[in-house]
C-alpha cells in the first residue's frame, strides 16, 4: 500500500470510530428503554445487539490495527482480523533510507501482502480470503433484512420510527464503511491479483508473421548500435527498469527480492506454490533444481520469468515519457529481450573479459523527463533491503561452508563478486568489500582466465563449451552433473557442470554471492550468466533435433541420439522446497513455482520444451530466415551447419589444441547429405 493511503486509512479509521461511538452514545437511552428493559428475547433484539456490538468491536479493533500500535500482534491473530506491517527498509547499507510503509489490512493482512519483515517468510495467499468477505457481507445483509421484516410487524407508528432509524443508521454506516474500505480498494485489487498465479508466457512484442522473434543479444552486441538497431534506447530503458525492480518492496511478488528469492533463500512460498519440504538432512530448501535432470528446463522458465517481470517495469517506465517519446520508444520496448553474457568469448589476446556494463559501479541514464543522471549501476550489484531494527536482511542467513568459514550474507547490504575472505574476528564494518559491497571484477577475470582452486579456467572454459556441442548427443548426460544412468557417452562435462564453474569463478573461492546456491540469483550477473546457459541449451536442442535417429558417421556416438528425456528418470538426491530428497524426476515433474496461467497450472519440462513459445531467439538460431526454407520445407541440415560454423567462428581458436573435437564437429557436418 502506498504511504498516502496508509495515512488516509488511519485518519478514516479514527473518524469512523469516533462517529460511530458518538452515535451509539446518542441512542444509549433508547437502547436501554427498548432493548435492555424488555424481558422477552426476540429475533430483532438479538440482531440489534449483534450488529451494534460487533460493529463497535470491529471498528475499534480495526482502528487499533491501522494505528500502527499493533506490532505485538502475533501469529494466532493473523487468521482473524489482521495486522499491520510498517517497514522502514534502509538501502545503501544505511547511508540513505527508504521508508516503505506497507499495508494495513483488515482480515488477513499477511494474506494480502506476504510479510517478510516480521519473520522473513513469504506467505501463501489463501483463496478463502475472498470467501471470508463474501460471508461477512451476506451475513450483514441478512441481518438488515431481518430487522426490516421484524419492523414491519410492529404497529404503524413504531414501524415508521424504526424505518427512519434504519435509514439514518444505514446512511451513516454506509459512509463509515465506504470511507474505511475505499482506502483499501487497491489492496483488494492486489489481493485478487495475488490469488491468481502469475502466468509465464514470454514476450509477444516484435514477433513477425514469418515467425521471426526478437533476439536475446549477447550483452556487448545488445549495447552496440552496429548490431542492435535499438541499442541506445533499449539499454536506457533496461537500466531504468532494473533500477525500478530492484527498488520494489520485497513484499511484492515481482520484486527483485522475491524473484531472486525463488532460487534459494528466503526459504519461502512464492506464487501460491506451497513448499517447506524437509525430508532429510541433505534436503535443499530452495525451489531451484541442481544436480537434477530438471536443471535446464527449470532455469529456462526462471529466465523467462525475469524477462517478463523486467519488461513489465519497462512498460511502466515507458508510460512516464512524454507522449511523442513514448511513440518513438514503443518499438524498442516491443523488441527488447533480456541480454546474456557469453563468458566463453575472448578478446584479441584470447582473454575473457567481464563486460564493462556489468562491472562499472555507476552508469548514466536518461530519465523520462529528459534529465541525464548517473545512477548506481543495477547490473553491477543489488542493494538488499536491510531491516533497520535487526541490521540484517530478513530471510537471508549466513552460510557456514564445509571448511567452517562463515559467509556474512545476512548482513551484506549488497551482492559482491570475488570479495575478500570474511574474518569473523574483525568488525564487519572494517571488511569493506562486504560491508560496502565492493566487487573485484579483475579478480573474476583472473579466475576465469587462469582457473581457480580445482577448477580449470580460461581456454579450458572455451573448450568445455565446444565439447558440450561437439561430443554430447544425449540430453540426460548433457543436462546435469549427476547423470549416472548412462556411461556410454563421452561425458566430458555437462551443461550444469560448465555452468557451475562460472558461478564459482564469479563469486570466487572467497564465497561471493554467485558462489552459493542460496543467494546467487540476487547478483544481476546471474541472469546474464543463465541467459547464456539457456542459449547453450537451445543450441544443443537445435543441433540434436528429435527426428534424427542416429549419427552413424560420428565416431563418438555409439548409440542413438536422445534429444530429450522422455521416459527417463533421475533421482534427485537433494530435493527442492517442493520435492523431497530422493524423489524421481521425469519430463512430467512439476517445475514449481512456475505457472502457465492464472489458474495455478504448473509447468513441466514438456511444457517448455521449445523456445519459440516464449517469443525469443538467439543469433545462431534464426530458423525463420528465408535461406532455410524452400517450398515450405525447413532445411535442417543447412541450419545445423550454420550453427556449427558460428560456434567454430567464436570458439574455434582452441580447436588446434583439441583434435578430438575437430573430428567430432567435422563428422557432424559429414553426417548431413
Ligand atoms: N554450488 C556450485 C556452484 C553454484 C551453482 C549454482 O547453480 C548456483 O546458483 C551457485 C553456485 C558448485 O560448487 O559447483
Amino acid at each position: 500500500m502506498r504511504p498516502a493511503q496508509l495515512v488516509a486509512g488511519r485518519y478514516l479509521a479514527a473518524v469512523s470510530v469516533t462517529c460511530f461511538l458518538w452515535d451509539c452514545l446518542l441512542s444509549v437511552g433508547d437502547e436501554f428503554e427498548y432493548v435492555w428493559k424488555k424481558r422477552q428475547w426476540s429475533m430483532s433484539r438479538i440482531c440489534f445487539l449483534w450488529i451494534r456490538y460487533t460493529t463497535i468491536v470491529g471498528l475499534v479493533w480495526q482502528a487499533f490495527v491501522t494505528s500502527g500500535l499493533h506490532s505485538a500482534l502475533s501469529e494466532p491473530m493473523q487468521g482473524g482480523i489482521g495486522r499491520c506491517v510498517n517497514i522502514d527498509y534502509t538501502r545503501d547499507g544505511g547511508d540513505s533510507c527508504v521508508h516503505r510503509s506497507e499495508i494495513i489490512c483488515p482480515l488477513g493482512a499477511e494474506a494480502i501482502h506476504p510479510n517478510t519483515a516480521v519473520d522473513g517468510v513469504l506467505r501463501h495467499v489463501p483463496r478463502t480470503l475472498v470467501g471470508v468477505w463474501a460471508f461477512v457481507s451476506i451475513f450483514d445483509f441478512a441481518t438488515v433484512i431481518l430487522i426490516i421484516v421484524n419492523a414491519l410487524h410492529q404497529p404503524y407508528r413504531q414501524r415508521f420510527e424504526v424505518i427512519e432509524r434504519i435509514k439514518r443508521d444505514g446512511i451513516l454506516s454506509f459512509l463509515i464503511v465506504f470511507g474505511e474500505y475505499s482506502s483499501e480498494i487497491p489492496l483488494w485489487q492486489d489481493a485478487l491479483k495475488l490469488t491468481r498465479t502469475y502466468p509465464i508466457v514470454g514476450l509477444k512484442g516484435g514477433i513477425g508473421p514469418d515467425g521471426s522473434r526478437p533476439l536475446r543479444y549477447e550483452i556487448n552486441k545488445f549495447a552496440n548500435p552496429a548490431h542492435n538497431p535499438y541499442a541506445k534506447d533499449q539499454l536506457n530503458l533496461f537500466l531504468l527498469a532494473l533500477e525500478r525492480i530492484h527498488a520494489m518492496s520485497p513484499t511484492e511478488r515481482l520484486s527483485w527480492f522475491q524473484i531472486c528469492g525463488i532460487h534459494g533463500e528466503p526459504y519461502a512460498d512464492w506464487d501460491n506454490s506451497r513448499g517447506g519440504v524437509e525430508s532429510a538432512a541433505a534436503q535443499w530448501r530452495g525451489y531451484c533444481t541442481h544436480s537434477s535432470i530438471l536443471f535446464p528446463t527449470w532455469h529456462r522458465l526462471y529466465c523467462a520469468l525475469v524477462e517478463q517481470a523486467v519488461h513489465e517495469c519497462m512498460l511502466q517506465v515507458l508510460g512516464e515519457f512524454p507522449p511523442a517519446e513514448q511513440a518513438r520508444l514503443k518499438p524498442a520496448v516491443d523488441h527488447w529481450r533480456y541480454p546474456y553474457w557469453d563468458w566463453a568469448l575472448v578478446d584479441e589476446a584470447h582473454r575473457i573479459k567481464v563486460p564493462e556494463l556489468l562491472r562499472t559501479p555507476r552508469t548514466p541514464v536518461q530519465r523520462p523527463s529528459g534529465l541525464i543522471e548517473t545512477i548506481d549501476n543495477p547490473l553491477y550489484r543489488y542493494n538488499f533491503p536491510v531491516n533497520p531494527v535487526t541490521g540484517t536482511i530478513d530471510g537471508i542467513n549466513d552460510v557456514i561452508e564445509d571448511d567452517n568459514q562463515i559467509v556474512p550474507f545476512s548482513r551484506a547490504p549488497y551482492t559482491v563478486r570475488h570479495p575478500e575472505m570474511y574474518n569473523p574476528e574483525l568488525p564487519f564494518e572494517t571488511q569493506t568489500t562486504w560491508s560496502k559491497g565492493i566487487s573485484d571484477n579483475d579478480g573474476v577475470e583472473a579466475s576465469i582466465n587462469n582457473g581457480e582452486g580445482q577448477r580449470p579456467g580460461g581456454s579450458q572454459l572455451v573448450d568445455e563449451v565446444l565439447r558440450l556441442f561437439g561430443t554430447m548427443r544425449r540430453y540426460p548426460p548433457f543436462s546435469n552433473t549427476r547423470w549416472i544412468g548412462d556411461g556410454s557417452v563421452n561425458n566430458y562435462k555437462s551443461l550444469e557442470g560448465v555452468h557451475n564453474n562460472v558461478h564459482v569463478f564469479i563469486g570466487g573461492m572467497t564465497y561471493g554471492h554467485m558462489s552459493e546456491n542460496e543467494v546467487a540469483a540476487f547478483d544481476p550477473i546471474f541472469w546474464m550468466h543463465h541467459g547464456n546457459v539457456e542459449r547453450q541449451l537451445s543450441i544443443f536442442q537445435a543441433l540434436n533435433p528429435s527426428d534424427h535417429e542416429s549419427w552413424p558417421n560420428d565416431p563418438w556416438i555409439s548409440g542413438t541420439l536422445e534429444p530429450w528425456f522422455t521416459g527417463r528418470k533421475q533421482v534427485d538426491a537433494q530435493g527442492t522446497w517442493t520435492r523431497p530428497a530422493g524423489a524421481e524426476e521425469t519430463t512430467e515433474s512439476p517445475l514449481t513455482p512456475f505457472h502457465k496461467d492464472t489458474e495455478g497450472t504448473v509447468y513441466d519440462s514438456d511444457g517448455c520444451r521449445y523456445i519459440n513459445q516464449f517469443g525469443y531467439a538467439f543469433e545462431e538460431l534464426q530458423d525463420w530466415l528465408p535461406r532455410y526454407w524452400t517450398d515450405r520445407k525447413f532445411n535442417e541440415p543447412l541450419f545445423c551447419e550454420d550453427i556449427i560454423k558460428s560456434l567454430i567462428d567464436k570458439y574455434g581458436w582452441v580447436l588446434p589444441k583439441l583434435p578430438i573435437l575437430l573430428i567430432s564437429l567435422t563428422s557432424i557436418r559429414a553426417s548431413y547429405p
